[in-house]
């Protein structure tokens, strides 16, 4: 979940994105062919689930085959990869995915399932990569996947847990403060490849957009003052103005903005849509129940939930 930034960091300005308690899971095993078989038990979007494999011609799903299609390129590259690590280009894998981050909604649910998909196929073909490792190659897969169009932000958050900074391939962890965040779900996902499309041509043909997003690198490198301060005043003020400036590049949506506002009318600090926007995840920062009552209150959210931050990164369970 994105504290500042996202979509600037595109551009190359910083941003602060932290990892919550939200995991997937992804178990591998290996075969005795060379063949690949993967699982989603619970790729679910608007109620279905659907469940494939590398080896099945058609799959058996309900579901529109691009969804399908959109999982395999993630899953396939992330086990590319993972084969490359371990110099095994023909080990075959059986694939198991479990997650609990909804998909396409700002929390990162494709690096997440990247980074957990690199770090236990590599462990089962007997090569222990560093965080740092899994975290670059999975950069690479989304980066691949999305065209092009990918920061380190997502993955690199995902592998190394906590409150992170990037700006380029200049990426840190950052101190982590308990800060008490709750999520506002509208039960939709977005395309975030289209929704980076349309921030780049509205950048390309308006000075004014190019100017918003330099003006949220400003914003985020203010954010990382306030954060290192423990100033939570400030860190809300700047949350709510980071909202504003990606509405400015068109990236709400009136879900989000009544969630934001229901959000802030509870008593939250600051709060502000996460991730590629259009539809998905909002974040507050909120002492209390207020927010996440006034949230459950509110017809544009489906889900409400307090957001622990984990501390803890990529690990083998
Ligand atoms: N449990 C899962 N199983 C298989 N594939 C998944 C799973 N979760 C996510 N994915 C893949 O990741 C895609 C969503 O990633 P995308 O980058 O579009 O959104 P996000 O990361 O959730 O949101 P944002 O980029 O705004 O943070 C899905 O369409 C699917 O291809
Ligand atoms: C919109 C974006 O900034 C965040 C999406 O999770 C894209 C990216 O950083 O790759």
């Amino acid at each position: 979940m994105y504290l500042f930034g996202e979509h600037a960091v595109v551009y190359g300005e910083p941003a602060v994105p932290c990892a919550i308690e939200r995991r997937a899971t992804v178990t591998v095993g290996e075969r005795a062919d060379d063949r690949q078989r993967v699982s989603a038990a619970d790729l679910t979007l608007d109620g279905f689930t659907v469940e494939y494999g590398a080896d099945d011609a058609t799959p058996d799903v309900d579901v529109p085959t691009p969804l399908v299609e959109a999982a395999m390129g993630y899953v396939d590259a992330a086990m590319a990869t993972a084969r490359d690590a371990a110099d095994r280009p023909d080990a075959g894998l059986d694939v198991t995915i479990e997650s609990e981050i909804p998909l396409g909604a700002g929390l990162g649910s494709s690096a997440a399932v990247v980074v957990a998909a690199i770090d236990a196929a590599t462990r089962e073909l007997g090569v222990d990569l560093a965080s740092e490792d899994v975290a670059e190659r999975a950069y690479a897969v989304e980066k691949e996947v999305q065209s092009g169009e990918a920061s380190r932000a997502d993955t690199f958050c995902s592998a190394m847990g906590g409150a992170v900074r990037v700006e380029g391939s200049d990426c840190r962890t950052l101190a982590t403060p308990d800060l008490p965040f709750v999520v506002g779900y509208d039960g939709t996902s977005h395309d975030t490849g289209e929704l980076v499309a349309g921030v780049r041509a509205l950048r390309e043909e308006y000075d004014f957009a190019y100017d918003t997003v330099e003006s949220i690198g400003d914003l985020v490198r203010r954010g990382e003052d306030a954060l290192r301060e423990g100033d939570t005043a400030e860190l809300g003020r700047l949350m709510d103005v980071n909202h504003g400036l990606l509405a400015a590049l068109g990236v709400s949506a009136r879900s989000l903005d009544e969630m934001v506002w229901a959000a802030r009318e509870g008593g939250a600090t600051g709060a502000k849509l996460t991730g590629a926007g259009g539809g998905g995840c909002i974040v507050a920062l909120a002492d209390g129940d207020g927010a996440k009552t006034a949230l459950s209150l509110t017809p544009a959210c489906d889900e409400s939930f307090r957001a622990k931050l984990a501390t803890e990164g990529v690990r083998a369970e």
